[in-house]
């Protein structure tokens, strides 16, 4: 049964909600007054459609339906969660969780995005109401900090996994939640280091993404200090830096006034800094390197990394059942960063995605993690591509697999790599299997073989592909 998501207020963090429920096939239906949201939700959703399905190895689900509504109740109607996304003003969320409060259904988890006002505040006047705070941009950032009533957030941790989140609900309310706690601090120091002519914008930010911004994003703050320690560990950092706390490295809660000197000293220097780029240029940017570094931890586990890998996990994909038909091993969409100097996908990924077909078929005829674990595995001996068409960036590709033969140690596989009817490429690929103990070839187990030899045996009555054998044949 398809989900709906009612979005109320679509501006850079309800545009990015729906995005986040719509690709991961919830209908969503949004209710903003303003007469630019429709185009703005667009473009957020054109970026979502870039970037997300990037992150994964497999296919996100058909996206849901996109409405959108004249009236609050309209857009509320029937929705399983409704997001508040208003501007940070507590007497216009007051009246908007009012309405909302109103006209959802009962089992309907209401959720504001608010960046700190507590769920207490926000429910001061009687609207049932949880904090889920996300961070930008929703659709591709799995953080969402959930508090409020207990029930309501076991309800919402659920179905945020669901959508490829990682809920962290609070042990008790307070102002800002944990993460913007955090935000604010380091804001603060900023304005103190812009006020006191320390740093420019442009220096701050490479003080940041030249350093320890990139520690934290796989290892936070307190692994990241624990290394620092040496091999003393947390114990040592503390001895050595404590102190610290005590001299002037900080200005701790003491804040810059705001002035309006203030304000356009940052606002020239972040002109200068990057006025040359568009902000929907600037978000691209922004959204390319985070599904790089994305996938990076993915491969580690690390960090927000282990969110895609599960997610990943709970795609649907096909069955493992011998069948004379070709069987279906990967469905996923082209990211960007297979792209090369020629705008399309570069050769190397067809090895790539060919490479998956062939781990996911191994994981079919019972030879995946476990059996690997256990000490066996498949080694390839030898790969033929042949590149047929060009693929493009967001095109979804499908690869078949035909097992050509499979007994003893060999395992004969051919790979369609196809973008809708077109077979963009073909891989054929020899493997071996192998004991990971002794490095040597050797017959798989009894379990593995016999599905192998199922397959082989139905797939023997399929045409052999034209490909098959071919060497590479430049005419003289
Ligand atoms: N921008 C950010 O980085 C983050 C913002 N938040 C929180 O998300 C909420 C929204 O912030 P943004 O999206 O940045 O603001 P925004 O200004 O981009 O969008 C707010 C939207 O609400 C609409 N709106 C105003 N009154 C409305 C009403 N009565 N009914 C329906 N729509 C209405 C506006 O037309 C606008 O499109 C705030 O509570 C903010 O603290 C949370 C995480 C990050
Ligand atoms: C600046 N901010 C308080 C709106 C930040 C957030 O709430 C979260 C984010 O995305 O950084």
């Amino acid at each position: 049964m398809t989900h709906k998501a009612a979005i109320i207020g679509g501006g850079v963090i309800g545009g990015g909600w729906a995005a986040r429920f719509l690709l991961n096939g919830w209908d969503v239906a949004v209710f903003d007054p303003h007469p630019e949201a429709r185009r703005k939700i667009d473009e957020v959703l054109a970026g979502a459609r870039r970037a997300l399905p990037a992150l994964y190895d497999r296919a996100l689900p058909p996206e849901g339906a996109l409405s959108f509504h004249d009236t609050l109740a309209d857009a509320v109607a029937g929705a399983d969660w409704v997001q508040e996304s208003v501007p940070e003003r507590l007497d216009l969320k007051h009246r908007v969780l009012a309405e909302i409060d109103a006209a959802a259904p009962d089992h309907a988890v209401i959720g504001s995005s608010t960046s700190g006002f507590k769920p207490s505040d926000l429910a001061a006047q009687g609207a049932r109401v949880i904090v889920a705070h996300p961070f930008n941009p929703v659709y591709l950032l799995p953080l969402v900090e959930l508090a409020g009533e207990a029930e309501s957030c076991a309800r919402a941790d659920t179905l945020l996994r669901g959508i490829g989140m990682r809920p962290l609900t609070l042990r008790r309310e307070i102002d800002a939640h944990i993460a913007d706690r955090l935000l604010e601090a380091v804001w603060r120091e900023c304005l103190w280091l812009l006020t006191d002519g320390i740093a420019t914008t442009e220096e701050i930010d490479d003080a940041i993404r030249m350093g320890f911004g990139l520690r934290w994003a796989q290892m936070g703050i307190f692994e990241t200090y624990r290394i620092a320690g040496g091999e003393a560990g947390m114990r040592h950092f503390m001895e050595q830096f404590g102190p610290a706390l005590e001299w002037p490295w900080t200005k701790l809660m003491d804040v810059p006034e705001f002035t309006p000197e203030l304000v356009d000293l940052i606002a020239g220097q972040s002109d200068a800094q990057s006025g040359h780029m568009s902000i929907r240029e600037l978000e691209r940017l922004r959204d390319d390197n985070l599904v790089g570094i994305l996938r990076a931890l993915r491969k580690t586990g690390a960090g927000a990394g282990g969110v895609i890998a599960e997610h990943e996990r709970s795609l649907g994909q096909a069955e493992g059942i011998p069948q004379a038909a070709l069987v279906e091993t990967v469905r996923r969409a082209v990211p960007q960063t297979w792209a090369d100097y020629n705008g399309h996908m570069n050769e190397a990924h067809y090895l790539e995605i060919g490479a998956q077909a062939t781990d996911r078929f191994m994981e079919m005829i019972g030879a995946g993690p476990d059996y690997i674990a256990a000490g066996k595995s498949y080694f390839t001996v030898e790969n033929h591509l042949c590149y047929h068409d060009e693929v493009k960036v967001g095109e979804t590709l499908v690869v078949t697999t035909q097992v050509v033969a499979g007994a003893g140690k060999k395992m004969h596989l051919f790979h369609r790599i196809c973008r809708g009817e077109v077979v963009a490429a073909t891989m054929e690929t020899l493997l071996l299997h192998v004991d990971l103990t002794t490095r040597r070839a050797c017959p798989p187990e009894a379990g593995v073989e016999r599905t192998l030899t199922q397959y082989a045996e139905a797939h023997a009555g399929l045409d052999a592909p034209v490909e098959l054998a071919r060497h590479v044949g430049a005419k003289r």
